[in-house]
């Protein structure tokens, strides 16, 4: 009959059946992820404005509480593709003024953001650090890290390589960061590890962790957001 599963009685018929039924739960997940997306406000919201992606409102939103972005200010997005937080750091610090920039990196390519300067790289390679410097040009006042690595679902490889990307995220930023300098960088929940907390309370004046409205509630994305950074040789 046409239509109907190979029999699982044989081994071939079997690997037949699993693949079937592998291929419909993906169709499920696909439907449902498809669903969701339509029926986000953020997804209308962000295509409205000429966002990139709905993730442009967790930077608005992070801003809006700890105050992060504001004009002439020198900002460092990492994992920026496809662009909405580099829109949004454009859109907030850009002036009449010489002296704002802002540099996007990405491991995927990206579509240029009028204003800023983007860049692929894997940021986990040697150099891609010392070339982001150079682009930069000068100290930073925020550090922004929203490199998440795909999720594969084993819990604490996800959670150890979320950490390895904040943690390489902050050895960068405690060289370029300016006197009263902000870094901000994805996580899952769980929070910081003990060693990059540690890090973050010894260099800055507040360390905090937020989840801003946009992040959906089923993910177990947060971030943490240290402001007034002390200063590179604190520690001298
Ligand atoms: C959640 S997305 C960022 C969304 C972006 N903030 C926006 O507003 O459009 C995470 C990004 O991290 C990037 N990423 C992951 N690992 C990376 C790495 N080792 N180097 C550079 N980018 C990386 C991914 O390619 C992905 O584009």
């Amino acid at each position: 009959m046409v239509g109907k599963p190979p029999s699982s009685s044989t081994p071939g018929g079997r690997r037949a059946t699993v693949r079937v039924k592998s291929a419909a739960k993906r169709t499920t997940s696909s439907a449902r992820w498809l669903e969701r997306h339509l029926n986000d406000p953020y997804v209308h919201e962000a295509t409205k404005r000429g966002f990139r992606s709905r993730a442009a409102f967790k930077l608005l939103q992070l801003d809006e509480k700890f105050h992060l972005l504001g004009p002439g200010k020198r900002v460092v997005d990492l994992g920026a593709a496809p662009g909405g937080w580099t829109q949004v750091a454009v859109d907030k610090v850009q002036t009449a003024r010489e002296g704002w920039k802002v540099v996007g990196l990405d491991i995927l390519p990206m579509d240029p953001v009028p204003g800023a300067t983007t860049m692929q790289a894997d940021f986990l390679e040697e150099g891609a650090a010392e070339r982001l410097k150079e682009a930069l040009g000068g100290p930073a006042d925020v550090v922004l890290s929203d490199m998440a690595a795909p999720t594969i679902g084993h819990q604490s490889t996800d959670h150890l390589r979320i950490m390895a990307l904040a943690e390489a995220a902050y050895d960068f930023a405690e060289e370029v960061l300016a006197p009263g300098g902000a870094f901000v960088a994805k996580l899952f929940q769980g929070g910081a590890e003990k060693s990059l907390l540690e890090r973050l309370k010894r260099d800055f004046t507040t360390v905090r962790h937020a989840k801003p409205p946009a992040s959906r509630a089923e993910s177990s994305e947060t971030y943490v957001v240290a402001t007034g950074f002390r200063g590179a040789n604190m520690n001298d």
